[in-house]
């Protein structure tokens, strides 16, 4: 499976029908906090662009709604993956990226035969507090040794200045959340992104 070297992440269906019109072809709707019956709308509203616009949608953490609203590709972290039903996502057809942060749960990710493995943090995040130092980028390669032939999913601190260094290591996609979320122009910088990438797409 080949994924699109820009992976987009962002908290909110609005998100989606903003960015990805702009050519984005790779998108992440990870949402913490919301009641189900608002989570499943924004699911449902982010599906129907992500199709509109044959955008591969991948939806976080909420895997049981996802089966539910038939969308195909979920992301999991290492909890997530301790808590979830495996087989039913599998039954479901569902494809499966799976998080990783030190070798024991690069072990576990693959046993789980995903679909791809995310490396992370590459450079120190202000998103959310992460108990592991930045990875650096010598650690892509040694992760790309372990996960081929799965794709490798590079996350943390990402810009597109970075982008080279993160492919060169062997990334196959780079996923990016505050670069864009909190760049003055976030649609400016969204096609940066998919220009800076196009060299691997
Ligand atoms: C592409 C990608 N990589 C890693 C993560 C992090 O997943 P997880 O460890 O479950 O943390 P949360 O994002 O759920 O806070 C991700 N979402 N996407
Ligand atoms: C959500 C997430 N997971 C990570 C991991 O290492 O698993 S790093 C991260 C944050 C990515 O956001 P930004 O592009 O803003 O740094
Ligand atoms: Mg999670």
């Amino acid at each position: 499976m080949k994924l699109d070297p820009f992976y987009l992440i962002v908290d909110s269906a609005q998100w989606i029908d903003r960015l990805v019109p702009l050519g984005v072809k790779l998108v992440q709707l990870r949402i913490k906090e919301m009641e189900e019956a608002d989570l499943r709308a924004e699911i449902r509203r982010a599906r129907e662009t992500c199709a509109r616009h044959g955008s591969q949608l991948i939806v976080n953490d909420h895997w049981r709604i996802a089966i539910e609203e038939g969308c195909d590709f979920i992301h999991l972290g290492q909890e997530d993956l301790a808590a979830a039903d495996l087989a039913a996502i599998r039954q479901a057809g569902l494809k499966l990226g799976l998080s990783t942060h030190d070798h024991n749960e690069l072990a576990t990710a693959l046993a789980a035969e995903p679909d791809y493995v995310a490396l992370g943090p590459i450079y120190p995040t202000i998103l959310k507090k992460m108990k592991w130092a930045p990875q650096g980028l010598e650690r892509i390669a040694e992760w790309k040794e372990h996960a081929a032939p799965l794709p490798l999913v590079a996350i943390g601190g990402l810009t597109p200045e970075r982008i080279p260094g993160v492919f060169g290591h062997g990334a196959d996609s780079a996923a990016v959340v505050t670069d864009i979320l909190r760049n003055p122009d976030p649609d400016a910088r969204t096609r940066e992104w998919i220009e800076a990438t196009a060299p691997w797409r």
